[in-house]
């Protein structure tokens, strides 16, 4: 299973945000974005998605191009940057319509099983999060697209969902994308830079601090 994306041109206003990128994604591989703010991160999930739709790209899955928004299939789950589900939404509800096991989460993280009948307005940030992540980890999608899934987790929940995602790259193409680049460079297999609006791919941790994302002596 491979997930190519490829020239992608992307403008807003005619301010052009991404150009010529190219990134692959396979199972078995946690594939890392890193970037500084703004550079174009979570427009390439949407676009990946399907979701934004920008002036040129292709995407390929295993070498075939693949013309339709990948929202489309059943293949591709996607956690955006902020809430993936509505607040009056019981959480059980979400786990049955992303065919995850509630069951899972509650031995992976038995404190949420006092959540059992809640909805998530009536959970606390980092545990909205933390059931989201999860939903989409346990889904049965081949690709996952997670924006920023560490925000508002704490360090054992985050440390929790590294060895989920380690686990589950046995069965699915995963990117991500996070600002705790410690912990991208810790999990993924594969790390693209985005800097003036290209991709790069990363062949150590140096290329970091060579492209200016870094500073020297911040690793
Ligand atoms: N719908 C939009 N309309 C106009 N400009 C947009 C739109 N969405 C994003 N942008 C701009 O495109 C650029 C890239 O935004 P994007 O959210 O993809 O960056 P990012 O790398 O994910 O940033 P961050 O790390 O801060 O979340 C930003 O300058 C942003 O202001």
């Amino acid at each position: 299973m491979k997930l190519e994306i490829d020239n992608v041109e992307l403008s807003f206003s005619g301010r052009k945000i991404l150009s010529g990128i190219y990134v692959k994604a396979e199972k078995g591989k946690i594939t890392g974005l890193l970037g500084s703010n703004g550079c174009g991160k979570s427009s390439l999930l949407k676009i990946i998605f399907g979701n934004l739709k920008p002036k040129n790209k292709l995407i390929k899955i295993n070498d075939q191009p693949f013309l339709k928004p990948l929202y489309t299939s059943k293949k591709v789950k996607y956690l955006p940057q902020h809430h993936l589900f509505l607040k009056n939404l019981r959480l059980k509800k979400a786990f049955n319509l992303f065919e995850a096991e509630w069951n899972l989460l509650i031995s992976a993280f038995p404190e949420m099983g006092k959540h059992a009948d809640a909805k998530f307005d009536d959970l606390s940030g980092g545990e909205r999060r933390l059931t989201e992540i999860f939903i989409i980890i346990n889904s049965s999608a081949e690709f996952i697209l997670l924006d920023e899934p560490f925000t508002h987790l704490s360090p054992l929940y985050i440390e929790k969902i590294m060895e989920l995602l380690q686990k589950e790259k046995q069965n699915k193409a995963i990117i991500l994308t996070d600002h705790l680049y410690r912990h991208i460079l810790d999990l993924a297999d594969n790390i693209y830079l985005i800097k003036d609006r290209h991709s790069h791919l990363i062949k150590g941790p140096a290329d970091l601090e060579k492209f200016n994302y870094l500073r020297e002596g911040m690793l």
